[in-house]
């Protein structure tokens, strides 16, 4: 059984950001809460995207965003869309805006505690379609929620958890290169690999959907070929666009759901104190889970190895490493000040994580032990 959907309208194109304006009043919108972080704000991509839009300096702006967003954040933006009479919502950045403004429209009509939508906590059918319309401006190519259903926001417990429904999808999405041309290399780095990472889970992921495995490999290919020259000149803006084309791409077809990367990379993300880059983690844990699903997904492997241009029977996992040597990513979770005990303590929350249950190969808590083992020492453990 398949459900495919595609929903959001999507501007792609250099200089997007100018539609803004006719998009909001497509929506029939007049007053929106721009919806970001003070990163960026100081990269300028504020100042930028209100005058294009042709929106006023008075436009109400919430820059708190924290880098994996959290419910008391949520909660201060929702009030502030409120209290200056808000009708729709514009985010720009990177997921974690992206994602906040999800839980703004959500809270902004729906009243129960956050934590009743959670996905896990059997929230889906909770979440209604009457919200504010959202339109989503990445500057960061790697998350795809400028076009996926999910928002991923911290409670206040600590439990980084995914809040999943067709009516968290953004209206609009506006996919402008040049937002990126200032992204440093290490944000770079970190994102386009969730982006790649994207691709690879959904692909192998067991929900048939041949339309968005084919996009997956598409975006896999961008990014294997475009992510290093972005890394290493940012001002390629050819590099820069395929890698915001992958970053979509692989939102496109989180509908297949994604895997065991991103239950670990999840539960690791809700440790606040850590301020853990999402990218940063799938980009160390992704060799290991290539590495344990192998035996279930032989075929699949070989569309993966023709999409990166290697060699028929080249070592995927190996490859990836080479990647995030190349990139200056780290090559395990104890370089990103991760011990035994707080893997040890993020299993359950793996387990129980949404993207398990599409892994290519079905895992546990004892696989989760081990790849979390493997993935902290690096390839030697
Ligand atoms: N909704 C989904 O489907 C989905 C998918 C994957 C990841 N996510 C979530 O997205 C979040 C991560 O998002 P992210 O990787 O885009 O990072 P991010 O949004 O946390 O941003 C990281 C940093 O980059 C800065 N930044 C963003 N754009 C910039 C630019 N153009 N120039 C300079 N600095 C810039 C920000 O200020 C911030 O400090 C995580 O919480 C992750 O769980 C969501
Ligand atoms: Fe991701």
């Amino acid at each position: 059984m398949s459900l495919i959907t595609y929903l959001t309208r999507i501007q792609f194109e250099r200089g997007a950001v100018r539609l803004i304006g006719e998009e909001l009043a497509l929506l029939g919108a007049r007053r929106p809460l721009v919806v970001t972080d003070r990163g960026v704000v100081a990269a300028g991509l504020i100042a930028r995207v209100l005058d294009a839009a042709g929106l006023p300096a008075t436009t109400p702006v919430f820059d708190g965003t924290p880098e994996n967003p959290t419910e008391e954040a949520t909660l201060e933006a929702r009030d502030r869309f409120k209290a200056e009479g808000c009708d729709s919502v514009i985010a720009v950045g990177g997921g974690s805006p992206l994602d906040l403004a999800k839980g703004v429209a959500l809270l902004a009509t729906h009243d129960e505690p956050l934590a009743t939508y959670a996905a896990i906590l059997g929230g889906i059918p909770r979440i209604r379609a009457d919200q504010p319309p959202v339109i989503a401006v990445p500057t960061t190519a790697g998350t795809g929620s400028e076009v996926g259903r999910a928002a991923l926001i911290t409670l206040a417990d600590g439990r980084k958890l995914g809040f999943i429904s067709p009516h968290l999808i953004p209206n609009v999405a506006i996919c402008d290169p040049e937002l990126t041309l200032g992204l440093p290399p290490g944000l770079t780095a970190a994102t386009g690999m969730d982006a790649l990472t994207h691709c690879i889970e959904t692909y192998l992921s067991p929900r048939h959907n041949p339309p968005a495995e084919a996009i997956a490999l598409d975006g896999l290919a961008r990014a294997t070929r475009s992510l290093l020259r972005a890394v290493r000149d940012g001002a390629d803006i050819e590099a820069r666009e395929d890698m915001m084309m992958a970053a979509l791409e692989g939102g496109m077809t989180f509908q297949k759901g994604l895997g065991a990367v991103h239950s670990m990379s999840h539960a690791l993300g809700g440790l606040k104190a850590k301020r853990l880059h999402h990218g940063t983690l799938n980009a160390v844990i992704l060799p290991h889970l290539l590495r344990f699903n192998a035996p279930a997904c032989d075929a699949k492997y070989a569309a993966l190895r023709q999409a990166m241009g290697l060699a028929e029977g080249a070592d995927l996992a190996a490859a990836i490493e080479s990647l995030n040597r190349d990139l200056g990513l780290p090559t395990d979770l104890a370089a990103m000040g991760l011990t035994e005990a707080d893997c040890e303590a993020l299993i359950t929350r793996a387990v129980e994580d949404h993207s398990t249950a599409t892994n290519g190969r079905p895992v546990g808590a004892e696989e989760f032990r081990e790849l979390f083992r493997a993935s902290l020492h690096g390839r030697a453990a």
